[in-house]
């Protein structure tokens, strides 16, 4: 009996010893495991090879991984002001073991853009493959190099100059649609959203019918969405793994978006393979010589890639095919490689970048001629001297090609706000930097952060002020080419760069013949989203005065 009394009082007492020592041994585990990644982390090859690059104060484990705990779009912009005034024009970030260096000088970006070197987007951008697959935007090696080729002349001249009637009747309807905003400040975001969605849709997707504008809304605003989510993902500790997201709110939500936009692009395949007539969509085009012309004078200034190689090189008759088109015979070609599951990627991939690039362009030049009227009276007298008395007239590709000071604002807005703030790539060997005696070693994602380039005070003196004449040809002549990248630049830029800059000129003139707009901010009270797409996290807020002579 006493026996048993003593054992059933040890037994507590024993329990608890061994789950504390349980413990301890945890704790110790973790310890050993802990000081063993630190070591790790700083003597890998990368760390020390890039040691002399500066970089913030870091933490044991996390390194820099702290910097964006607990800060939203809009504070991590400006928390990386701070960094490159703090550290200098280049900065390496650790998260964790893995380096990440930030370049913003003209001469390091010009050694990653050009030339076929570092072609290879970094990791990061995995967080988009679901949606993109193996889009041009994110694909690598031969199966990009093959894309690009077939891609990129579904961009031609020809082709864009055939856009030009639709641009034109998108950009009517959304004149006509802010007609019941007059007198009132509204956000123009979400309507320039839907207009270049519509646009992408009955011009590169080839849809006949005229899209729904909820769908077009519905479909902008969960790519919206999505973007912010695969934004918290590349920046946040966390999110990054798909182990741990698994088990978040974040991962539901990112499901229904998908949802969202898979079913709209699935759509357009669909309804197009159903339409499909190459014989009469495609564009015969004759006229190639002023291309060529062109293209010539570009090569002058060091504008060059290989869209302007198409425009130069297609001399002679040929018909040509819009995008989706274009896809759906190659698919039906024996000769060419391509699958349905291409089509999809590359439909999604430019739905995607061909509209909130544009509907961010769009809308911040809308915000800059709000706040400079001075600005916006030359762009106004400008249509009046194109246009003369008939300012309703609707616009023509040879219009477009007259409106310099317009193309001039509309430059200097993709300046201070490059609707892709940064490009981010993979060292594909070690590499000597310009703006130091730095090497980046290889396999580091490097970004190429063009946001800060463009407002660089040794570059564009008075960087904050907006002003269109710093595109007058005698200012640009002398500018570092890489000093100036909103659609970055060599043989991985934009492909829809001249699509682009025909769209805005469109948009924005016929906007500004039926409308005065104004504005109650400043650029100071911009508060700046440092988002996929630059946003304007308080608004793209506008005010619009019917034009006399409007007939919206
Ligand atoms: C103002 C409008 C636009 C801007 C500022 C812009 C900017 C850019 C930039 C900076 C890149 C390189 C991105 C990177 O390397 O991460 C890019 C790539 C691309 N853009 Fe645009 N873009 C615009 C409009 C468009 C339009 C209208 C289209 C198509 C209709 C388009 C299609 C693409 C595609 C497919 C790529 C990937 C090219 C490749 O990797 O070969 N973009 N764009």
């Amino acid at each position: 009996m006493e026996t048993l009394q003593r054992e059933s009082s040890q037994l507590p007492l024993g329990a608890a010893t061994s789950s504390a020592g349980t413990w301890l041994s945890l704790v110790f585990g973790v310890g050993v495991i802990a000081i063993l990644y630190e070591y790790y982390r700083r003597n890998t090859r990368a760390y020390k090879l890039m040691d002399t690059i500066p970089t913030p104060k870091q933490m044991p484990l996390i390194g820099n991984g702290h910097m964006a705990f607990g800060q939203n779009n809009h504070q991590i912009l400006k928390l990386m002001s701070q960094v490159f005034k703090d550290c200098g024009e280049t900065v390496r970030i650790l998260l964790g073991h893995m380096n990440v260096v930030f370049l913003t000088n003209p001469a390091d970006l010009e050694i990653f853009l050009n030339g076929y070197k570092h072609l290879e987007k970094s990791v990061e951008y995995r967080y988009f493959q679901p949606w993109f697959g193996n889009g041009l935007l994110i694909s690598k090696g031969h199966h990009w190099r093959h894309h690009r080729k077939m891609i990129a002349p579904t961009f031609h001249q020809s082709i864009l100059k055939s856009f030009v009637p639709t641009f034109v009747k998108h950009s009517k309807a959304v004149s006509g649609r802010f007609a019941s905003k007059v007198g009132q400040e509204f956000d123009c975001h979400k309507y320039m959203s839907e207009t270049t969605v519509d646009i992408l849709l009955t011009t590169a997707m080839g849809c006949k019918v005229q899209p729904e504008t909820e769908k077009s809304a519905e479909y902008a605003q969960a790519v919206m969405d999505m973007c912010d989510i695969i934004h918290i993902r590349q920046l946040k500790l966390f999110y990054r793994l798909d182990s741990t997201i698994r088990f978040t709110k974040l991962r539901e939500h990112d499901n229904k978006l998908m949802n969202v936009i898979l079913s709209m692009t699935r759509k357009v395949v669909e309804d197009r393979k159903k339409n499909f007539n190459a014989e009469e969509r495609g564009i015969v085009d004759r006229t190639a010589e002023d291309a060529k012309l062109k293209a010539k004078a570009a090569k002058k200034e060091g504008l060059r890639d290989d869209l302007d190689d198409i425009d130069e090189n297609d001399i002679g008759e040929k018909r040509r095919l819009a995008l989706l088109d274009a896809m759906m015979e190659m698919e039906k070609n024996p000769d060419i490689k391509w699958t349905d599951k291409d089509v999809m990627d590359e439909v999604n991939t430019i739905m995607f970048e061909g509209h909130d690039t544009t509907a961010a362009g769009s809308s911040f030049a809308l915000c800059m001629l709000g706040i400079h009227q001075d600005v916006q009276q030359r762009v106004f007298e400008e249509q009046q001297a194109i246009f003369g008395d008939d300012l309703n007239r609707d616009c023509t590709f040879a219009d477009t090609l007259q409106m310099s000071y317009l193309e001039r604002v509309i430059c200097e807005t993709q300046r201070l706000f490059p609707p892709v703030p940064l490009i981010a790539r993979k060292a594909e060997e070690d590499v000597n930097l310009k703006s130091g005696p730095y090497t980046i070693a290889k396999g580091t994602t490097v970004v190429l952060l063009q946001y800060f380039v463009h407002r660089r005070a040794d570059i564009y003196p008075d960087p904050e002020k907006f002003n269109p004449d710093n595109f007058l040809p005698e200012r640009t002549a002398n500018r570092h080419y890489y000093a100036y990248i909103p659609f970055s630049a060599g043989p991985r830029s934009c492909v829809g760069r001249k699509f682009a800059m025909l769209q805005l000129k469109v948009l924005l003139s016929t906007i500004i013949r039926n409308y005065r707009v104004s504005s109650t901010r400043t650029q100071k009270d911009f508060q700046l989203q440092g988002d996929i797409i630059l946003k304007m996290a308080n608004g793209f807020n506008i005010t619009l005065e019917k034009r006399p002579t409007a007939k919206v």
